[in-house]
């Protein structure tokens, strides 16, 4: 009695069907077709022959503002405050960050992501973990994946953790990866003094003065992150990094000369151009909470295009994980109830890494969350 020939598998369940999707943008960007876990839901697509109009976003002068000109003062916070009620979204100029700098960051951040695969995934992000290597979150999500590889790491500012960047590099990455950890080193150590002086201007915009907020977050233990966005054969088709609020407390993005950042504001998506003399800052869903809700946490992407890679450099200014997120008594006021729950950036975290795919309503879903946590 010869064999039964076994049953051919069904298409879904065949084995090389089984093979985890790994986005290699050295391979993916050549092919016609773009795997369907790229390719996002029609209402959530990009739509290239309707350009987004451009934000209008405030130029803030800091290097007037440190001054303490009262007039240059008075301009700045009231730029930051219209803005941060409206949308969250503002451009930082004359910021005193080293120029030179700034450039090297983005030059280590190309050759990052030119090394092979196999060279960038020893770095690999393991999940729940923020930090590290992640190529397009193939390994965490199943749809939507964002069009992108991503490397993020912890920065603390706190004196007994003034290696910590550069440690990560060598630990993780070799002693070859030296002056990658000391590029890195420097640069998020200015992101973090650069976010102390506008968290001086965001205390006195919202009337509390320089130090509550500057003090809130001195010691801070925050996320650096190198986005790179491969170009893509289908940029009507996917997103380099989905519609989401970001969960942290301000961010400080450098874009490089190609646009792709997007905003929501009243309905529609708006376009941010690149300005690589200005960083793009950003009020987070934990400084809206912060704020009891005064300022800010906007939803916003990066949509990519097909002909040329964009990468941005984003300083996720974090405060250190077990500090109560509460509001200054001086934003309780009678008609204004607290909007969020008293948490903790740690716990925060770990909702965005282990229970929740940020996204327009993480500060919501996580204080629902937390809600029946506690009940
Ligand atoms: C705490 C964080 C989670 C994300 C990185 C960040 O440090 C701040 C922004 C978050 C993120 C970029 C929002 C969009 C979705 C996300 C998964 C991504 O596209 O990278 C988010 C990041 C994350 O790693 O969860
Ligand atoms: O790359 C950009 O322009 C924005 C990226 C972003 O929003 C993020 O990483 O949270
Ligand atoms: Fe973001």
């Amino acid at each position: 009695m010869p064999m039964p020939l076994p049953m051919p598998l069904p298409p879904s369940r065949r084995k090389d069907e089984q093979k985890p999707l790994v986005f290699d943008a050295s391979l993916l960007q050549h092919e016609l077709n773009i795997p369907p876990q790229f390719i996002w839901p029609d209402d959530e697509k990009p739509c290239p022959n309707k350009p987004s109009p451009p934000l209008l976003m405030p130029h803030i002068d800091l290097g007037s503002f440190r001054s303490g000109d009262p007039l240059a003062v008075s301009n700045a916070t009231r730029l930051a405050n219209e803005a941060c009620r409206r949308h969250g979204f503002f451009l930082v100029v004359n910021h005193g960050i080293d120029l030179s700098l700034i450039r090297e960051a983005q030059r280590t951040l190309v050759s990052f992501f030119a090394m092979p695969l196999s060279e960038k995934q020893r770095a690999q992000r393991q999940l729940g973990d923020h930090c590290g290597y992640a190529s397009s979150f193939t390994k965490r999500f199943s749809s939507k994946l964002p069009w992108k590889e991503t490397l993020s790491f912890r920065y603390c500012a706190d004196k007994k953790s003034s290696n910590i960047v550069e440690d990560y590099f060598l630990n993780v990455m070799g002693e070859n990866f030296r002056n990658f950890g000391r590029v890195y080193q420097e640069y998020s150590e200015a992101m973090s003094n650069l976010s102390l002086v506008i968290m001086e201007l965001l205390g006195m915009s919202l009337g509390i003065g320089p130090t509550h907020f500057r003090d809130f977050f001195e010691e801070n233990d925050s996320i650096m992150r190198l986005n790179y966005y491969p170009p893509c054969q289908k940029p009507d088709q996917t997103l380099g990094t989905g519609p989401h609020c970001d969960p942290t407390s301000l961010t400080i993005l450098h874009e490089d000369d190609v646009g792709g950042l997007e905003v929501f504001v009243d309905e529609k998506w708006h376009s941010i151009r690149p300005n690589s003399e200005a960083f793009v800052v950003n009020i987070g869903d934990t400084f809206m909470a912060l704020s009891n809700g005064v300022y800010k946490s906007c939803l916003h992407r990066a949509v990519v295009n097909n002909q040329t890679a964009r990468q941005s450099l984003a300083f996720f200014l974090s405060p250190k994980m077990d500090k109560v997120v509460s509001p200054p008594k001086e934003l309780i006021e009678s008609q204004y109830p607290r909007l969020y729950p008293d948490f903790t950036w740690s716990t925060f975290l770990e909702f965005t890494q282990k229970h929740y795919r940020a996204d327009k309503k993480t500060l919501d879903a996580f204080a629902n969350w937390l809600q029946d946590k506690n009940n």
